[in-house]
């Protein structure tokens, strides 16, 4: 999964288990209940027994009607601790059930009968290593006693059962293993009172229930602390996670930006050439010389050249075989010089069928002797429609401090006599006049009236 989404759906975990949290809580704590109803339970035998097992005589008769469980108790004091009672056996195994989070019993019961109306409930507990099988009496008894009230309703806390005093003489029990303990509960019982007259004593038992949870707190609470734990776990995992593949986006990002920057200077640097450069010919424009000029100053040092070329009788050339011959003549016309000139040369279409090369580190001799080069290189073309084509140069060196127009000026001048000299020629220019030094005041001191 996403884990921004997981992320995201952590949120909403942590918020539901707040809330499940805190329900939880309140529910166990209000609520939750699990009622077991001893009277009623399928899988609880039912029965009754009188005291002579002990040796007494007392009789006992349990009859179910469907409405109670109706215990008649014909009690005689034969004996020390006459009883009868009701037992309510649970399990015949060693596993009996958890009580520990049962917190009440509640009665429903009518009792008639001589003297006082009391009740003990006994509440027998397996105990591994103490309790055996075969003897009930092995088995760790808690017991309490109750009156009965007269509407026969009666709730009484678990908590206040005690381990019987009779039952710690009884087994010997050391008194580390005396207290109460109700969490492995086998069989219940309900016996008459321990001081209760001799006679007859109905009682009719309509309901008896224990009341507790469904889940112990200590299973809640461990469940809960599970549930945090893989949340306290989940969170920073995801998180970082998370981080880890936003991290990742922004890279990536910042990836194919760094690409669209690439592509967009590359296409800035495309504009520009295109900008510089005569799309017929590929030669500069004058805005390339510009440029050109402005980024390499070094162009202009001393000795440089321009030669001025320009293709004789081009207009006849249009005229006779048509625009496209034209065109295919200017595009051959500058590939040829392009082919005769050096890397550091410039060539630029000057306008029309003008072309001018800026040659640095080119005195005017070596200039005529390229421009001579070139001419016998337009002779070796192969030119469009069986054309024979050539073109006249004029050629000026650059003179001290003298400026680039200057100097294009001085090469169009001469260009103009190579034309008039009957074209396809070479000619250069004279070298300009020297500046004329700035005048300053004699230092000898003469002076003029
Ligand atoms: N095909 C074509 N023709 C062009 C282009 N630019 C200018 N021209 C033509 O080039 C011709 C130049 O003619 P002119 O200036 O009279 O020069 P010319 O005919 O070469 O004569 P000379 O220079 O004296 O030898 C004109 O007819 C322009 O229309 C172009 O880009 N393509």
């Amino acid at each position: 999964m996403d884990p921004s989404r997981a992320y995201r759906l952590m949120h909403r975990v942590i918020a539901a288990l707040a809330a499940i949290t805190i329900g939880l809580l309140l529910w166990h704590h209000f609520g939750m209940e699990r009622v077991i109803d001893l009277t009623t339970r399928a899988d609880v035998r039912r029965s009754a027994m009188d005291d002579r097992w002990m040796g007494g005589t007392s009789r006992v008769a349990l009859a179910h009607d469907g409405r109670a469980l109706t215990m008649r108790c014909r009690l005689a004091r034969t004996i020390d601790w006459p009883a009868c009672k009701y037992q309510f056996v649970i399990s015949d195994t060693q596993a009996g059930i958890d009580l520990s989070e049962f917190d009440a019993v509640t009665f429903d019961v009518a009792y008639r009968g001589p003297g006082r109306h009391a009740l003990r409930l006994m509440v027998l507990n397996f105990e591994p290593g103490t309790s055996t099988l075969d003897n009930p009496m092995s088995q760790k008894i808690n017991e309490l006693e109750f009156e009965v009230p007269h509407d026969g309703a009666i709730r009484v806390p678990l908590n206040v059962l005690h381990t019987a005093t009779w039952w710690i003489d009884y087994m010997k029990v050391p008194l580390e293993a005396t207290d109460m303990r109700i969490d492995n509960v086998t069989r219940i019982e309900l016996l008459t009172g321990a001081a209760s007259a001799g006679g007859d004593h109905v009682i009719e038992l309509r309901s008896l229930r224990l009341h507790g949870k469904w889940i112990t707190s200590g299973e809640l609470y461990m469940g809960l602390m599970a549930a945090w734990i893989v949340c306290a776990v989940s969170w920073p995992l995801l998180a970082s996670l998370r981080l880890h593949r936003e991290l990742d986006h922004s890279s990536r990002r910042l990836a194919l930006l760094g690409e669209i920057n690439a592509a967009l200077q590359l296409e800035t640097r495309e504009l520009a050439e295109q900008a510089n450069t005569d799309p017929l010919t590929g030669a500069l424009n004058r805005q390339g010389l510009r440029a050109a000029l402005m980024n390499s100053p070094a162009l202009l040092a001393r000795p440089m050249a321009v030669l001025f070329a320009d293709i004789d009788h081009f207009k006849r050339i249009n005229d006779r075989h048509g625009h496209d011959v034209g065109d295919a003549v200017l595009r051959d016309f500058a590939a040829a010089i392009h082919g005769g000139i050096r890397a550091n040369d410039r060539l630029v279409r000057w306008g029309g069928e003008e072309f001018l090369i800026v040659c640095p580190a080119t005195g005017a001799e070596q200039g005529r002797q390229l421009a001579e080069k070139l001419r016998a290189a337009l002779r070796q073309c192969a030119w469009p429609a069986g054309l024979n084509v050539t073109a006249s140069f004029g050629i000026a060196a650059r003179g001290e401090n003298e400026d680039i127009g200057a100097v294009i000026k001085r090469a169009d001048g001469v260009l103009y006599a190579a034309k008039a000299a009957g074209r396809d020629c070479v000619m250069v220019a004279e070298a300009p006049l020297p500046p004329v030094p700035a005048w300053s005041p004699p230092s000898t001191g003469a002076h003029y009236d």
